[in-house]
């Protein structure tokens, strides 16, 4: 689905060669995207938290070329040549072409790089592709020059979005919204708004820790994981009570209610995984560890007070939020009872972000 809005007209400019880079970080879905339509139309909305140290740095190279006929563009993965990056940015391409009528016209060398290990449901495809989106719309801003601040952002996330449906949330912080829901004013299924509500100071400045269960790449990616909510027996009532947990969110953030925050961000967690492992084919992208380390955060909940909760995105590793003020308590109840569950004891401490960056 394309707005006529996003479609330039024509280009004022002409540039031969360039570069830009932009880094862009990763979020963390507290209502969570889990099935689309055609055209990366979200099937419910979602609301995230943008992250601050998990990011992706990207920086693109352009040079005109003779012949216009084709995509034509390198990848490099921490300075190492990443061809199996390209299908999905091939892919990414076909579908924006109409959006962007330059990227047949140049080479790109695309050199990325990420703070966090890739494809292991730390929604490296979010940060990966906004800082992408961004990048390329840096160029559309060379060759339009009459782009606003607004428009750039928006149409960097409806890009975004074509690239990875959660990538349209990565732009902006703190909290961003992608989806049409009735109650919150702004939002569309074609691009991540910022959350245009009250936010109780409770959520000021968040943690994230997030605990490497494991490393490696998932069985099962998350587009594919999307296409088997089609003809889900769940799929239906599943998307009816995202709608509804968005709008008991406005609240819970309004009134900074930790306790049906809890409620509500793990019975997301837990909801996703209940749909892959009732899909067909199933699968449990959980390991036994993640299940440790719930059970964990349950009983240490119960011992302490602590407002700790945790989220999964499509993945084993596990996405540990407190509030600030419980950051030094919380950091120590993880060293000592929960690195035993991680991966070589690995895990990356992060915090609501306030979104992209050029550089
Ligand atoms: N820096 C990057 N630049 C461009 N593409 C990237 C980058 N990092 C990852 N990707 C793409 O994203 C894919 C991983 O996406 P996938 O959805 O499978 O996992 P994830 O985003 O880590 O997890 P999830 O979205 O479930 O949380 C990679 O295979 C690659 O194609
Ligand atoms: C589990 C999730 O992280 C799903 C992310 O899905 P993707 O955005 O990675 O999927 P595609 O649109 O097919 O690229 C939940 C979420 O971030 O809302």
């Amino acid at each position: 689905m394309v707005e006529e809005h996003f479609i330039p007209k024509k280009y004022t400019n002409s540039i031969d060669n360039g570069s830009f880079t932009w880094s862009s970080p990763s979020n963390i879905a507290l209502v969570k995207y889990w099935g689309k339509k055609e055209h990366q139309i979200p099937e419910n909305p979602s609301i995230s938290f943008t992250l601050n140290h998990c990011k992706t740095t990207t920086k693109v190279s352009f040079s005109k070329k003779e012949d216009a006929s084709g995509f034509s563009f390198d990848v490099f993965l921490d300075n190492e040549k990443k061809d199996d990056f390209k299908p999905k940015i091939e892919t990414f391409f076909k579908r924006i072409d109409v959006c962007l009528p330059f990227l047949k016209d140049y080479h790109f060398k695309i050199e990325t790089t990420n703070t966090f290990p890739h494809s292991s449901g730390i929604a490296s495809s979010a940060s990966g592709m906004s800082a992408l989106a961004l990048c390329l719309m840096s160029i559309e801003a060379e060759l339009s020059l009459d782009i606003s601040k607004e428009d750039f952002t928006k149409k960097a996330s409806f890009l975004a979005r074509l690239g990875s449906g959660s990538a349209c949330r990565s732009l902006e912080g703190d909290l961003v919204v992608w989806g049409k829901h009735d109650a919150i004013t702004g939002s569309s299924n074609l691009f991540g708004v910022k959350y245009p509500y009250q936010v109780h100071s409770n959520f000021k400045n968040y943690q994230d820790t997030i605990l490497l269960v494991d490393k490696g790449e998932k069985q099962v990616s998350s587009t594919v994981g999307h296409n088997l909510m089609h003809g889900h027996p769940f799929a239906q009532e599943r998307f009816k009570q995202a709608n509804k947990n968005l709008s008991d969110m406005i609240s819970i953030l309004k009134e900074g209610d930790l306790d049906a925050f809890i409620a509500l961000v793990e019975s997301e967690a837990l909801t996703l995984h209940a749909m892959m492992m009732t899909s067909m084919p199933y699968f449990i992208l959980m390991k036994p560890n993640t299940l440790e380390i719930i059970n964990k955060i349950w009983e240490y909940r119960k011992t302490s007070g602590s407002k700790v909760c945790f989220t999964l995105d499509a993945g084993a590793n596990v996405h540990v939020l407190y509030p600030e003020k419980e950051a030094e308590k919380t950091l120590e109840f993880i060293q000592n009872e929960l690195l035993a569950y991680c991966q070589g004891g690995q895990y990356i401490c992060d915090q609501i972000g306030i979104g992209a960056n050029q550089l």
